[in-house]
């Protein structure tokens, strides 16, 4: 990876600084087994309640999906966790200590919550391996990362998740050049590089081919345990590969949680989601 080519990305590219945040903050306290708590929060935009009361606990090492009609209210409630959104009311923490609702955008994600929106955002006119040490980064290290070269540690790191991904035949391939699916999982990666502990991943197979999808359903499977994972998808085939648990959000509140079969056998669903 050249310097220049380097700084010429994060003059383009303000999206760097979001892969530069420090690994997990050492506070994160889940000696309850929770990593979220969002209770009774509701945001208004313009009068319209768009989260209404909303209640959601999630379990340290989980993989939890969230579905729900367009407008249900699923992005805002990414957005609220991220610090990207202040509630009207409500609480939001993170573990038993973090205070979600008191820390900045880069605090959240300093303190080990990574999102993953649905494009991918991936630095295309670097490889596969640049991709993930760039991401790797603390904001200060890039510099000297650059110029003093990578620990045996570090590499092993970036190996390590390379073929959790599956890409460790690509590493010297732009990523540019990789599959719509491909890049997915490389921006995955990136997150990963962070440690993050509870990863939100907004509609990951949204373009995939099947077989990129089975894919997907591996790899977010096998990122549950370590870390925890909220999933929102519309396709209900890849929600029933992957999902234990799922909630079913609608007019900004959980309608309903339990099994995927559990959900699509429940009345209430039936008439609100699936239109019957
Ligand atoms: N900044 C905003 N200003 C005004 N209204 C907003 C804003 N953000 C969201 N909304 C409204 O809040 C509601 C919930 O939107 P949200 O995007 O969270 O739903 P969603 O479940 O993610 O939908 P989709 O599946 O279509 O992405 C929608 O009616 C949306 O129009």
């Amino acid at each position: 990876m050249s310097f220049g080519s380097v700084l010429e990305d994060l003059r383009h590219r303000d999206k760097v600084f979001d892969f530069m945040m420090p690994q997990a903050s050492a506070q994160l306290d889940v000696s309850k087994g929770y990593i979220l708590y969002l209770e009774d929060i509701s945001v208004s935009f313009d009068g319209f309640k768009a989260i209404n009361d909303l209640n959601l606990y999630i379990k340290e090492g989980e993989l939890r999906c969230i579905i729900g009609p367009n407008g249900a209210g699923k992005t805002t409630m990414m957005d609220i966790i991220t610090g990207k959104t202040t509630p009207d009311k409500g609480s939001a923490w993170f573990g038993q200590r973090l205070n979600l609702l008191n820390m900045s955008e880069p605090q959240i994600a300093e303190a080990g919550i990574g999102r993953k929106f649905q494009k991918p955002t991936v630095f295309e006119e670097h490889t596969v391996f640049d991709n993930l040490e760039l991401a790797m980064a603390g904001d200060k290290q890039v510099l000297s990362l650059l110029f003093a070269g990578l620990s045996g540690e570090q590499k092993d790191r970036i190996d390590e998740v390379m073929t959790l991904i599956g890409l460790q035949d690509c590493r010297y391939e732009r990523a540019g050049s990789l599959s719509h699916g491909q890049k997915q999982w490389l921006e995955i990666g990136m997150l990963l590089m962070q440690n993050p502990k509870l990863l939100l991943v907004d509609e990951p197979v949204a373009g995939m081919t099947h077989q990129e999808m089975d894919r997907t359903a591996e790899l977010l499977n096998s990122l549950a345990g370590r870390h925890s994972v909220v999933v929102v998808e519309h396709d209900m085939d890849f929600v029933r590969s992957i999902a234990r648990t799922v909630t079913v959000l609608h007019q900004g509140s959980v309608l309903m949680e339990g099994t995927m079969d559990q959900i699509q056998n429940d009345a209430k669903v039936k008439e609100v989601y699936l239109g019957e």
